[in-house]
């Protein structure tokens, strides 16, 4: 359906040198937003648009460039202000058309107010961080945006700038922007941000020519032949900036094609989308913006996906040492922990200096996290010794890796050998505590209530509240992987058990 908007953006798009296929159909819902569909069959390689570079809103296609770089901004935050300045000059802006189709803002947690942040994330593992990262891009905008307007005061009217006009512009960024080459860096990318993703599925590649500026490898900087961005990447080229909002939009980066075969080919100016698979008529044409989970595919884009292989649940080291310290005491886990960490072993790195192991979807926890447990579970006798020895290794310089542990133990991090025998009843009884106690994190509603809820819930009228329960329904699911996980351990030592004890009575 070709609405009004619509139309206009084609015409704008047409007008600044955008080219895309006639089997392209963009279809345009209330509800859904824009969708593109296949018309016809398109066959994997067909080079379905082709985009000007001087098409894109980045900090240097914006008429901000020189403010921008004067204030010494880059990066996502200079993008941001790029965004903010076109606004500000409404039909005076070369991207007025595209920037009166694009929407205000895109509902991801940071521009939630304050009370459905902790309403509809409570417990899950986007909780603290929305919290925190609303802070953060409060500070930004204090630190940065401001004093420029204080600079330029009479060229700039506040009120496109203010922090309502930033939560919204990084909204955009987040759920929108492109990785596009060294030189432009991240932009938006009118006609490319049309198109929906799918988790590992996608349709169409984005790709661009090396130019003279760029470095002589991928565009991105990953040197990715394959046209998979990797989100370490990625977040490396946005290190400038300090939120998990900044790492968005990690699908988005174009890879440069060095064999690109169309009329593009040397040049520079263009960026082109190509069909990596056929896709039928009729059928949408889908992007992938990365292989996410559902709690940062929410936080990027605002929405989530049922049955997401990629999700994860995080449990965090200090709520191991919560449970070590009803167990034992604190001093006990503290030095447990402290072993842990001299026998070279670390959770992931989470914000604020947290630290964290994460749960698969699988509901099979990280080995870190077993080791530790075993590591807390060990008899005062056994600690000591291995402690002993960690020292004389520390002292000595000697790898610790294979030598410390006792007999049992093979430091091979990762192995499922390994992880097997790590798996004791014991370990398996702290592994369910654990997951009690991570689930109690979500208050009194129960999984049940959750999926009541999820069921009586529109997705067109409630959308915040429909991923939210999406999201914390798919964490708790992995909570119960994790407890089957850890009792069929338990089931299978004690049949073992029994079996030994029928085998040694019938030798008796
Ligand atoms: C780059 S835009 C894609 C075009 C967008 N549908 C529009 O109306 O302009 C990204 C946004 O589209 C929506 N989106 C993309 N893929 C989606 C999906 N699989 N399910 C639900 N929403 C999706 C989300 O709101 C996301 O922030």
């Amino acid at each position: 359906m070709a609405t009004r908007r619509l139309r206009a953006l084609k015409r704008w798009m047409k007008s600044k040198g955008f080219e895309w296929s006639d089997a392209l159909e963009f279809v345009d819902t209330p509800e859904e937003g824009i969708a593109v569909r296949a018309l016809r069959q398109l066959k994997e390689g067909d080079v379905v648009s082709k985009i000007p570079k001087a098409g894109c809103l980045t900090i240097k296609t914006s008429g901000a460039c020189e403010i921008i770089e004067g204030a010494g901004l880059d990066g996502l935050l200079g993008l941001a202000f790029a965004i903010m300045y076109e606004r500000s000059l409404g039909g005076d802006s070369p991207w007025d058309a595209y920037l009166q189709f694009s929407p205000y803002q895109e509902h991801v947690p940071i521009v939630w107010s304050l009370s459905e942040v902790n309403d509809l994330l409570y417990g899950t593992e986007l909780h603290q961080t929305v919290l925190e990262d609303k802070a953060l891009i409060y500070e930004d905008w204090k630190e940065n945006i401001l004093p420029i307007l204080d600079l330029e005061s009479p060229k700039l009217e506040p009120k496109f700038f203010d922090i309502e006009q930033y939560f919204a512009v990084k909204s955009l960024i987040s759920s929108r922007s492109f990785q596009i080459d060294d030189y432009h860096g991240f932009g938006m990318v009118p006609l490319a941000d049309l198109f929906n993703h799918k988790t590992g599925a996608e349709d169409v590649h984005f790709t661009a020519m090396s130019s003279n500026y760029e470095s002589d490898t991928d565009v991105d900087g990953s040197n990715n032949d394959e046209g998979i961005v990797d989100e370490e990447v990625l977040t490396q080229n946005s290190s400038l900036d300090s939120t998990a909002l900044d790492n968005a939009h990690v699908g988005n980066g174009i890879v440069s094609d060095s064999e690109c075969s169309s009329d593009t080919e040397n040049d520079t100016s263009m960026l082109e989308m190509i069909m990596i698979k056929d896709v039928s008529a009729g059928a949408e044409v889908f992007n992938t913006y990365g292989l996410l989970g559902n709690a940062a595919l929410l936080y990027r884009y605002g929405f989530t996906e049922q049955d997401n292989s990629y999700d994860i649940v995080n449990i965090d080291l200090q709520l191991v040492l919560q449970w070590c310290s009803c167990v034992f005491s604190d001093r006990h886990g503290r030095a447990r922990v402290s072993l842990w960490k001299r026998l070279g072993y670390s959770a992931c790195d989470g914000s604020e200096n947290t630290e964290y192991f994460e749960i698969s979807f699988d509901g099979e926890p990280q080995i870190e996290l077993l080791i530790l447990l075993y590591i807390m579970l060990l008899p005062d006798s056994a600690y000591h010794k291995i402690d002993l020895s960690a020292s004389v290794a520390g002292n000595t310089h000697e790898s610790s890796e294979t030598t410390l542990l006792n007999d049992h133990i093979f430091l091979e991090k990762a192995s499922n050998m390994s992880k097997k025998t790590l798996l004791t009843k014991e370990i398996c009884d702290a592994l369910l505590s654990l997951a009690d106690m991570r689930e109690s994190l979500y208050g009194l509603k129960s999984i049940e209530d959750d999926i009541e809820a999820l069921a009586r819930c529109s997705l067109a009228g409630e959308k915040k509240l429909y991923h939210s329960l999406v999201l914390r329904i798919s964490e708790r699911k992995i909570l119960q992987k994790l407890r089957n996980y850890a009792s069929q351990q338990i089931t299978n030592h004690s049949s073992a058990r029994k079996k030994l004890k029928r085998t040694t009575k019938g030798k008796g």
